[in-house]
């Protein structure tokens, strides 16, 4: 993310992706400060969510290097506790929650399997996993009848509803990066304004890093400080939000920026 003097927590150096002969990302660089959140935006198959797909390890580039904390991070075989640490949703929830699991188990999952809870090694009690379950459906907004939820199934649930809990599922091991890959765009215009409440209230509540993939500048200037804007693979501009409404540069993120003011833009949630 480009000018701050804040040090990097994520750095993506140089990354180059292809799919057999097609170069779908060609040696982009970013780096994404802690508890910074990036824009990238982009039109359709510019190559936004192969590069989340890369920063997430579910993707292995064919050039460049995923840095995270200073540590280069092996392409798709992370350890454990790298994964933890960069989770992603997308948009569709439904990807991530199994339907026939119930909202306990989806949450309690990733905790378990990160060992989130363990202290010196000791497993937590049935009780402290359901406790740590409440607790994070009261922070996405469906403490309502919590008890009740971690006993139903996703499809028992709105869209809104489902992307909430997929968001609790992720913050559920303490993750440290939030890649969120079009996180509104399957959902109601009613729902959306919502979910992106939700995202920059997580963001500072649990001190995450946020980077989030749309096609919409709205959504970008809402949550995010800085954007990176993507064409063909490449990373045509990156800069600060107020400097790129300001003077966006090339012609292609101009263009980009005069159809995004012909759609509202959403009210700022950068906070
Ligand atoms: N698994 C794959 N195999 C072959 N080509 C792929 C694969 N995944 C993506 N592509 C191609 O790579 C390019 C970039 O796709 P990508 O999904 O990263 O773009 P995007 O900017 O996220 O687009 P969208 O906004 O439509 O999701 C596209 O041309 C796409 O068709």
């Amino acid at each position: 993310m480009t000018p701050t003097a804040s040090p990097a927590l994520l750095e993506l150096r140089d990354i180059t992706v292809r799919y057999g002969g097609f170069t779908a990302v060609d040696h982009v660089s970013f780096s994404l400060p802690r508890g910074g959140a990036l824009g990238i935006v982009g039109e359709s198959g510019a190559g936004k969510s192969t590069l989340a797909r890369v920063a997430a390890g579910l993707v292995a580039p064919a050039g460049g290097q995923v840095v995270l904390d200073g540590q280069t991070l092996a392409p798709i075989r992370r350890t454990r506790e790298q994964r933890r640490r960069i989770q992603m949703v997308f948009q569709n929830p439904d990807s991530t929650l199994n339907p026939s699991h119930s909202i306990y188990r989806i949450l309690s999952e990733g905790m378990v399997l990160h060992h989130t809870l363990e202290t010196n090694g000791v497993k937590p009690s049935r009780e402290a996993i359901t406790q740590r379950c409440l607790e994070l459906l009261h922070m996405v907004g469906l403490g309502e009848d919590a008890h009740d939820i971690l006993h139903r199934h996703p499809q028992a649930f709105s869209g809104g509803q489902r992307q909430r809990i997929a968001i609790a599922r992720a913050l559920g091991v303490k993750p440290d990066v939030l890649i969120a890959d079009e996180p509104t765009s399957a959902l109601d215009v009613s729902v959306q304004h919502e979910i992106l409440d939700l995202l920059a209230q997580m963001r500072h509540t649990q001190g995450l890093s946020l980077m989030l993939i749309t096609h919409d500048l709205g959504v970008a200037n809402a949550l995010c400080d800085c954007i990176m804007v993507m064409r063909g693979g490449t990373s045509v501009v990156q800069k600060s939000t107020e400097q790129f409404f300001a003077d966006p540069g090339p012609q292609y993120a101009k263009d980009l920026l005069t159809a995004a003011r012909s759609v509202s833009i959403a009210p700022n949630m950068r906070g």
